[in-house]
């Protein structure tokens, strides 16, 4: 008999949706967009040919819906790895664990994660205003220090490699792949790079405003980075979270950047929506 799962553990609302989330186990699709923007929810739920749910909770809102026969989610995670740590275990639980009795089901469900995300380029040949889809996801945070990892033997290697390679400044990167079938599906002719996954936005990028940061070279450092035939390409906040919990959930995950700025030239777009906006349209005519 399968173990039960704790109220501690696995918290659900009176009103039977998941503690964060507020959705019940009908209400996702099996394919999911995530987006870090609440914002980028409608823009992309504009797309859908029929909404059939919207709700939300602190950043968390979700809009269910179709194009065509299709069922999609679209769900912000709100910025960075500790969000998605709730957002893919609540995921997961909505998809694989029977409420009634709070035990895992019997037959696992792999959901489809995709996020649309925005990225800065630290890359010359990654310019602002394209896309870039992730081939990996290497995290400087500690999300995956607290979970059991499940690496195939390529990633392995490569996590190994960056692991030394970044020991001399205290940290301890973790490495996870996209999807293989997510990348030859909607990003076949998208360039690819490793998406470094930073735990914040100013000094873990690399950027001075007033603080004095304690890495003066860190986007020098990621750039050399020797990782077998791959190229680091780019900096943003969630994309190794994801493909590292997704992988060790059992889920298939890809993420695909707009990018908006350039470090290398110092600049930001001027134009951020219209860059994110060819990202939706681009890929969703794919999914559909
Ligand atoms: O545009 P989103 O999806 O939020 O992604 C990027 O933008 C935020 C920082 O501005 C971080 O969440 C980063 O990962
Ligand atoms: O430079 C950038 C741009 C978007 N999001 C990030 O996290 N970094």
């Amino acid at each position: 008999m399968e173990k039960t799962i704790a109220a501690s553990d696995l918290i659900i609302n009176a009103d039977g949706s998941i503690y964060h989330l507020n959705l019940r186990p009908e209400d996702i699709a099996d394919t999911i967009i995530t987006v870090g923007d609440q914002e980028r929810v409608p823009e992309v739920s504009k797309y859908f040919d029929k909404i059939e749910l919207k709700k939300g909770k602190r950043e968390f809102i979700t809009h269910t819906g179709y194009i065509g026969k299709k069922r999609i989610t679209v769900i912000s995670t709100g910025i960075g790895t500790d969000n998605i740590d709730i957002v893919l275990n609540e995921l997961d639980a909505l998809a694989n664990i029977d409420f009634e009795q709070r035990q895992i089901k019997e037959n696992h469900k792999t959901l489809q994660i995709i996020r649309l995300g925005t990225s800065g380029s630290i890359n010359k040949d990654v310019e602002m205003g394209s896309i870039l889809a992730s081939s990996h996801g290497l995290g400087l945070d500690s999300l995956m220090h607290y979970y059991e990892r499940n690496l195939n033997n390529e990633d392995k290697v490569l996590e190994q490699q960056v692991k030394s390679s970044l020991q001399d400044l205290g940290l301890s990167p973790y490495l996870t792949s996209a999807s293989a079938s997510l990348l030859n599906t909607l990003a076949a002719d998208i360039p690819k790079g490793i998406t470094v996954t930073a735990p914040g936005f100013y000094a873990p990028q690399g950027r001075k405003v007033r603080a004095n940061n304690k890495i003066n070279n860190l986007i020098e450092r990621l750039t050399s980075l020797n990782v077998s035939k791959y190229q680091v390409t780019n900096l943003e906040m969630e994309t190794a979270g994801i493909y590292a919990l997704a992988n060790a959930l059992g889920h298939e995950a890809i993420s695909i950047n707009a990018i908006l700025a350039s470090r290398l030239n110092f600049e930001f777009a001027a134009n951020p929506a219209l860059i994110v906006e060819n990202m939706l349209k681009k890929v969703l005519e794919k999914l559909a």
